[in-house]
């Protein structure tokens, strides 16, 4: 992926299925088109399939499972995502948290699959962790600070600038993304000014009057 990436997560809000989907996505391939700045989206799975047919984007899944084939009643195994169309999946996000071992499953599935590894963290000590697994980006994103509208970039900058540098002593290959209130050009300069790779953000986006408007505002000072 080419840095800075922005990933917008659409979660499970309403404005981000069906048509609120295609809104989004349509904001994101245009300001992508118009700017040059990779920007992917991970809707839900049930507007997955449809999102990669449409727009030429990454396409992230939210979770995969570290299961295949079989018996896995109500799992979503990575092939299957990868079927469906994403290039990438987050792994351990904050609102899907998994245990370590299922953190590693979900890891080696995406990497059989060649999908694009985001395992997301909650601090310093969890990010060093996380990067000593060898997944292609981390994602900083301080639980407290999810959805409160108030930036990490801000509020936080200094567990930015600590899980970049414990991410690299572990892995000097891993890339790092920040998250958690991202919501402004500002907060995307200072993300990347700390060492970060890109941002992974939601509501700001999703829950938008004009998405495309807030993108264009995110990608003005990179
Ligand atoms: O959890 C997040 C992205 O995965 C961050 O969400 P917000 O951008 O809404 O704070």
């Amino acid at each position: 992926m080419n840095s800075p990436f922005i990933l917008i997560n659409f979660k499970t809000y309403r404005e981000g299925t069906g048509y609120g989907a295609d809104r989004i996505a349509r904001a994101a391939s245009a300001v992508m088109e118009d700017t040059g700045v990779t920007i992917g989206i991970a809707p839900p799975y049930t507007d997955l399939r449809k999102m990669a047919r449409h727009f030429s984007i990454p396409i992230f899944a939210q979770h995969i499972d570290g299961v295949g084939a079989g018996g896995f009643t109500g799992h979503t195994p990575a092939y299957m995502m990868k079927l469906e169309g994403a290039t990438g999946s987050l792994i351990n996000h904050s609102e899907r948290r998994l245990t370590l071992a299922d953190i590693e499953a979900s890891l080696t599935a995406a990497e059989a699959e060649g999908l694009t590894s985001i395992i997301c963290t909650n601090n310093i000590r969890t990010t060093a962790a996380a990067a000593a697994l060898g997944p292609d980006y981390v994602a900083i994103e301080p639980p407290e600070l999810i959805g409160s509208g108030i930036s990490v970039a801000q509020a936080d900058p200094e567990i930015i600038a600590g899980s970049v540098k414990a991410a690299l002593k572990q892995n000097n290959q891993v890339k790092v993304l920040a998250g958690a209130g991202i919501q402004s050009g500002d907060c995307v300069r200072i993300s990347l000014d700390l060492g970060c790779s890109g941002v992974l953000l939601a509501s700001s986006v999703v829950k938008a009057e004009d998405p495309e408007a807030v993108l264009l505002d995110l990608v003005s000072k990179i």
